[in-house]
C-alpha cells in the first residue's frame, strides 16, 4: 500500500490507514471491472437468501484482504453470514456492502461499494449493534464512468474521483452540498400494489403533477444501484424511497440497515439532506442483527419531511382522491 492511494490531508489521522486500503481495494475493484469478463456467474447464496455473482464474492475477497492490515478489529460484510475477527489489536469495526447493485453487473451500469466505519468494542455485536450516530465515518466508492468516492468524518461530506493516471483518490470538492429541492424522485414502480397506503399517496400526487395537489410535473429515476442512485441525490438533489410492502420478505423493505442504510443516511444528512425509514431517522436507530432490513426514504429535507406528514395523515385523508388532498398543495 502507498501513501498515494488516496490524498490524506483531509482524513483524520486515526482513520488514514483504513482509508488508505478501502481506496486501495477500491482502484483494484474498478480496474476488474473496466476490464470486464464473466463477472456476472451465480456463484452460490449469501446470509440473506441472495444470490452471489462472481463479481460480489471477488470484492467481498479483495476488501477483507485490504482491511486486514488496517487496523481492523471486526469485519462485518453482506457476503459473510458473521462477523469476522481480522485484528485483535484493531482499534476499528467496519461494515461493508463490497458490491452494490449486483443486478447491473452485467449491464455495465453504475455499481459500488458501501462502508460503514465504528471504533472496534470488545465484541462484533457491541461494535456494529449500535445507534447508526455512533459512526466515525461512511461512505461509497462509485464504479461509474469515472470512479469516485464520498465519505464523511462527521464534518461535512468529501468528494474524490480515481485519478487514472496515478491510480489515487483525489480531491475534487471538500464539501459537498446536496441541492435543497429537486423534483425527482426514485422508486421501483413495479411494486406500487404492494405499497403501504401514504407511499402510495405520496407517489399518486407526483404522478399527478400539475393536475394534482402538488401542482407541478415531476421525473422519475430507477438505477437500481443504491449507490448510484445516492451519488445523482446527492449532486442533483431528489428524493429515493424503498418501502417496506406486502411481499413476503419485504415487510421492511430490501436494504439492510448496518452497510447500506446507516451509512447512506450519515452521507445524506452530512450533505444537509435527510433519511429515515419513513418517519423516524435512520440515525436514530441501530440493527438488532447483522442484516437487518429497514425502510429507506432520503434525500432533500423538504421532501422527506414531507413523506413523513404523508404517514401521519389521517386515514380518511390518505384514502381520499388526490385531488382533495387538501393539505398538500404545492
Ligand atoms: O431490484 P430492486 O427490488 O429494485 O432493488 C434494488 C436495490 O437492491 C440493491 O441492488 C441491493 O443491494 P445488493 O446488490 O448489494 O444486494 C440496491 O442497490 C438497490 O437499490
Ligand atoms: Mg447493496
Ligand atoms: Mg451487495
Amino acid at each position: 500500500m502507498t501513501a498515494e492511494t488516496i490524498q490524506t490531508d483531509r482524513i483524520p489521522e486515526e482513520l488514514r490507514p483504513v482509508m488508505q486500503a478501502m481506496a486501495e481495494a477500491g482502484a483494484r475493484l474498478a480496474a476488474i471491472i473496466r476490464r470486464g469478463g464473466d463477472l456476472a456467474s451465480p456463484v452460490g447464496t449469501n446470509a440473506d437468501g441472495d444470490g452471489q455473482k462472481a463479481l460480489d464474492v471477488m470484492a467481498d475477497d479483495l476488501f477483507r484482504q485490504a482491511l486486514a492490515g488496517a487496523g481492523v478489529r471486526w469485519l462485518a460484510s453482506e457476503e459473510q453470514d458473521e462477523a469476522v475477527a481480522l485484528d485483535p489489536a484493531g482499534r476499528l469495526a467496519v461494515a461493508i456492502d463490497p458490491l452494490d447493485g449486483s443486478s447491473n453487473i452485467d449491464t455495465n451500469v453504475s455499481i459500488g461499494t458501501i462502508f460503514s466505519i465504528y471504533p472496534a468494542e470488545a465484541t462484533a455485536e457491541a461494535s456494529f449493534l449500535r445507534p447508526a450516530r455512533q459512526q466515525i465515518a461512511g461512505g461509497y466508492i462509485i464504479y461509474g464512468p469515472r470512479c469516485a468516492m464520498m465519505v464523511t468524518f462527521g464534518d461535512g461530506v468529501q468528494h474524490y474521483a480515481l485519478d487514472p493516471d496515478s491510480d489515487g483518490f483525489r480531491l475534487v470538492t471538500a464539501r459537498q452540498e446536496m441541492p435543497e429541492s429537486a423534483l425527482e424522485f426514485a422508486i421501483n414502480a413495479s411494486n406500487y400494489r404492494h405499497w403501504p397506503q401514504p407511499i402510495r399517496a405520496y407517489i399518486d400526487d407526483c404522478l399527478a403533477g400539475s393536475d394534482g395537489p402538488r401542482e407541478q410535473n415531476f421525473n422519475m429515476r430507477w438505477i437500481a444501484s443504491l449507490v448510484a442512485e445516492t451519488h445523482r441525490i446527492l449532486i442533483r438533489g431528489g428524493v429515493f424511497l424503498y418501502p417496506g410492502d406486502a411481499r413476503k420478505g419485504y415487510g421492511s423493505g430490501r436494504l439492510r440497515m448496518l452497510y447500506e442504510c446507516a451509512p447512506i443516511a450519515f452521507l445524506v444528512e452530512q450533505a444537509g439532506g435527510r433519511a429515515t425509514n419513513g418517519l423516524v431517522p435512520i440515525l436514530d436507530q441501530g440493527a438488532a442483527s447483522l442484516h437487518q432490513r429497514t425502510p429507506f426514504v432520503f434525500g432533500s429535507a423538504e421532501k422527506v419531511a414531507r413523506i413523513a406528514a404523508y404517514h401521519e395523515l389521517p386515514e380518511t385523508e390518505v384514502s381520499a382522491l388526490f385531488g382533495h388532498r387538501g393539505l398538500f398543495r404545492a
